[in-house]
Order: C-alpha cells, then structure tokens, then sequence
C-alpha cells in the first residue's frame, strides 16, 4: 500500500505548528514557529495576522520536506485554531485592515452594553451560548467599525471581510474562499446555537453588515483546496482548537471530557446532541460535526491566564528563562511560603466572569523568594482547573471520574500533580499531548475516509501519565479556602480601582433585543 498522510495547521495563541500524522495517529513531522505577541496598552492584546500567514505557508512545506513526504503523499489537511481572535481584511487585496484583536484582549470589557445595543444578556446567552464579556469576536468587531467611520463605509460597501484565524488562513491557503466551522461561529456571539446560521437580530445588535461574515460549515467535510503554501491539498476540516483537543483525546461520546493547558485552559464536556445549558457559569458551545451529521454540543469551562502566567514571569519579570524552569524553580521550596497568586489579566472567565477583576499577588512577606512565587504560579492554574470543574460538576449532576489532560504546560509534572491534588482526581495524560493537532488531523481524516469512522481512533489513545492526590482533604480545603478569598479580593480590587467599568446597568427583563 503506498504511503499517505494527513496534515494539521494549529494556529495558536502563541505559536503556530504544522504536524503530519501517519494512518496509526503517530506524529510524523512537526514544523513549529512562534509569532509576536502585541500588548500596546494595558489589557490589549493583538497579533499581526499578516506574520501569522507568512509563518503558516513556510511551516506547511517545511513539515513535508523534514519528514520526506511528496505534496501528494497528502490526503487531507486540517486548519485549527486559537478562537474568537478577530481580522479584518480588505477583499480586492486581501491586506489586513489593522492588526488582530485577540481573545483575551479586554478593550471592549467595559463598553459591552453600548456594544450590543443593551440587549438582555441572558437572551443572549440563551441565543449564542455565551455571556457578554470582553472574549467573543462580535463586540470586537464592533469596536473596529465604530472606532472608524471610514472602516464602517467599506464594511458597508461589501469591501471588507471578517474573519477568526480558521477563515483568514483558508482565505489565503486557497486564495479566496471564505469559509469558517459552526465551532468558531459559536464562539462569536452571532449565531444561533440552534440553527447554526448567522442571527439577523445578533448582527443588528453588533451592527455588523452580513457581507462581512463567512459562510459556516461544519466542521468535518472538504471546504476547498490548498493553491498557496503546498498546493494542491484538500482542505478536510476546519476545527476551534478546543473541540479538536476534544476530538484529539477521543472524547467522542456525551459525558466525555478533557482540559488543555495551553495560553489558556480550556475543559469540555461532550454534552451530545442536547444543548445543555449552564447555571453555574460555563458556555455552551459546538462540538464538531461532520456533513450530513447532527450537530453536537459541548459546556466548556474557559479559563484565560494559564502558560500566558508562565509567559509572564519569563518575559516581563525575567523569573525565568524558558517555560520548563518555573518547574524547577517551584521545586526549590515546600510550599508557596502564604503567597497566592490570581492571574486575572484579562478579567476572569469562567465560572466568575468578572471583566474587572485584576490580577493580584497576596502574602507578601520578606520570606517569599522566586520559588514561592512559581509555586503559587503552577496552584492558580490548578485552582482556576479546579473552579472549572465544581462547576462542571454541579451542571452535569455528577462528579468526573478522571481527568483527561493535554496542551504545552502538561510536561510540567509539578503541575500536573498539583491539578490532582486540589481536583482529588486521577489527572491523565497521553502519549500525544498535541490532542488539539491529532484532532484536527483526525477531523481532515474522517472527512477523505481516512479512517473509516470514529471508533477506529480509540486505540490509538494511550496513557503515558496518571497523578493521584497526594494531600489530605483537610489540608486542600484550607487551601481553596485561601484561593477563594484571594478571587474574592482581586474582583473588589478591580472593582474598586474602576479600571474596567462594565458600561450601563443590565435590564433583568428577557426578551428579544430592539432592532436598529
Ligand atoms: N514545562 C512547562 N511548564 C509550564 N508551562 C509551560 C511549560 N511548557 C510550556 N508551557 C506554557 O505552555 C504554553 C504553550 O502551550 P501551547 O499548548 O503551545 O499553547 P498555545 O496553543 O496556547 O500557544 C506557553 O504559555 C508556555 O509558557
Ligand atoms: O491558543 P490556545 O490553545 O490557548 O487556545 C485559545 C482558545 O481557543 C481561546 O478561546
């Protein structure tokens, strides 16, 4: 039998990756290069898609020439993706119009009423999934075409296209298809979890012109070809990087979960083809689908500083010098010495949302050394894991059983030990931790019949890791306590500072929202 492949693109929040998979899920090239990370005021965070682009049609050859793969030994690609990170570009030239507002940039955070036309946020969240916060692309958007009436006239015009990293880099991988998938639809505030089409009654709250939006297909099933990068490709499959992990970690079935730790972490829970709706503070989103399939659905647990606090202390407190060594700083001590830290760079997600919490570090003494500080960098990504979780917990009505993990910060054992002991669940890891890669590759594969259906991917799964709790119950509920109090004091900080105000009092009525 002659030698086939398939591909993946994972264009993340920090860096963008090109893998190629064997039939067996083995990885067998990866090409991986960082991009610049733009923080030009305090809570704004952007990229260049241009650079973006220029990165990914460099890394696609590279990955085939390293592995010594022929174009046509490639049956399939697909394209994931850091969601909700918001381009614009002008159709005849295809040039960006200005650089991307990225998902955890804040600017919106307090002007979101003005930027939905004060519709009821719970009618919204029963139509999109999501709350109003600084996190989907809708108000980003918005924000772009009202802070420049020039942009807004060409958007009118039909000039301009609005795209997540999906559709900007299908755009230019088949120069000029604009195509996104109903998982990054999801995560825009526009569409109708329901229908999965675009919302007239979303778009005339965002004022966004319907000319802009890509056309939403599912997630598995051929969109186009690839003329740019390594021509000649069918494109496979277009996947939000979340729901490839969940695909990654074949977590197929209703009740299936993971958690990637990357920028961010991300926990979600296949829900089936019911739309489960949260009361305790998580979004509902797509899962991926395929053609001609129903759609399914997914609550999520979205947490915005993870490896982004990692990145922090190398980059702007030079603590240390590469990701890995915040593990071995934090094994320089016993415990974090009373110092807890609350990552809360961009507000908090889930389950708080509170756009104007900020970031704090509590218990300092003059005993505290760079050790403790890494220590309670690693504990407030497990607490953040752990909020998540007593939430998922009390929507699905049932505690999870283990932990499926992936995502760049797993290599960190410390970590991964300390995930277990404040969750007091088996932590799991598996031998490919690139769940978002092998699931993008493994939607582009099931769309060409490179492998038959789902159940065939189960075996390749395997477990590399498992962490099991290692400290008393009393002693990690003192702890949480602690957690607790620290979250509780950095949204009244925040909210005391007046640093993000949340824009006009919310009505409580639910309804549907005044049509301008
Ligand atoms: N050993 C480690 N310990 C802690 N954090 C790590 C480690 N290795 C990588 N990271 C962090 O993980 C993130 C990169 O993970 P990745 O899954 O590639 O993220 P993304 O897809 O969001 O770009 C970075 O923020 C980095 O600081
Ligand atoms: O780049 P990641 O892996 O942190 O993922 C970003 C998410 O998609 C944001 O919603």
């Amino acid at each position: 039998m002659s030698r086939s492949f398939v591909a993946a693109i994972d264009q993340g929040t920090t860096s963008t990756r090109c893998l190629l998979f064997d039939r067996d899920g083995r990885m067998v090239s990866v090409a991986q290069r960082p991009h610049q990370q733009h923080y030009p005021r305090p809570g704004w965070v952007e990229h260049d898609a241009a650079e973006i682009w220029r990165i990914t049609r460099e890394l696609l050859p590279q990955a085939l020439d390293d592995a010594a793969v022929d174009p046509g030994e490639v049956v399939s690609l697909g394209v994931t993706n850091q969601r909700e990170t918001t381009v614009v570009w002008d159709r005849a030239t295809g040039e960006p119009v200005g650089p991307a507002i990225v998902w955890q940039d804040v600017r919106t955070a307090d002007r979101l009423g003005e930027l939905t036309d004060h519709v009821d946020e719970s009618w919204l969240a029963e139509r999109t999934g999501l709350p109003l916060s600084s996190y989907p692309s809708g108000p980003k958007l918005r924000w772009l075409l009202d802070g420049d009436p020039a942009l807004r006239e060409r958007a009118q015009a039909g000039e301009l296209l609005f795209g997540t990293m999906d559709t900007w880099l299908v755009w230019n991988l088949t120069g000029g298809l604009h195509v996104t998938d109903v998982t990054n639809a999801s995560r825009t505030l526009l569409m109708d979890l329901r229908t999965l089409a675009w919302d007239p009654e979303l778009l005339a709250c965002m004022h966004v012109p319907v000319s802009m939006l890509p056309e939403i297909r599912p997630s598995i099933g051929v969109v186009g070809t690839t003329r740019h990068g390594v021509p000649g490709i069918p494109i496979g499959a277009l996947v939000g990087d979340q729901q490839a992990s969940l695909l990654g970690q074949t977590a197929f079935d209703a009740g299936e979960a993971k958690c990637t730790f990357g920028t961010g972490s991300f926990l979600l829970l296949n829900t089936g083809t019911e739309i489960v709706r949260s009361t305790s503070g998580l979004i509902t989103t797509l899962a991926a689908n395929a053609e001609g399939e129903p759609a399914t659905y997914a609550l999520e647990g979205s947490v915005a500083a993870a490896g982004s606090l990692v990145e922090w202390c190398r980059t702007s407190l030079g603590l240390i010098r590469t990701a890995p060594e915040i593990e071995t700083l934090a094994g320089t001590v016993a415990d974090n010495g009373g110092c807890v830290i609350v990552p809360a760079f961009s507000g908090l997600y889930a389950p708080h949302w509170e756009p104007d919490a900020q970031g704090t570090v509590l218990g300092l003494t003059s005993y505290i050394e760079k050790g403790h500080l890494a220590r309670a960098v690693l504990e407030a990504v497990a607490w953040q894991t752990r909020d998540v979780v007593d939430a998922m917990t009390q929507d699905a009505g049932s505690a999870m059983a283990f932990l499926a993990v992936d995502g760049g910060m797993t290599a960190n054992n410390l970590l991964m030990q300390t995930v277990a002991d404040v969750l007091d669940v088996p932590v799991i890891r598996p031998m490919m931790a690139e769940s978002v890669s092998l699931g993008a590759a493994y939607a582009a594969g099931l769309a060409v019949g490179y492998w038959s259906d789902r159940s065939v991917l189960r075996s390749h799964w395997h477990r590399a890791a498992e962490w099991r709790s290692e400290v008393t119950a009393d002693d990690r509920e003192r702890a949480y306590a602690a957690w607790r109090d620290a979250v509780a004091l950095s949204i009244a900080w925040g909210r005391g500072q007046g640093a993000r105000r949340q824009g006009p009092p919310r009505t409580a009525e639910v309804g549907a929202p005044a049509i301008h």
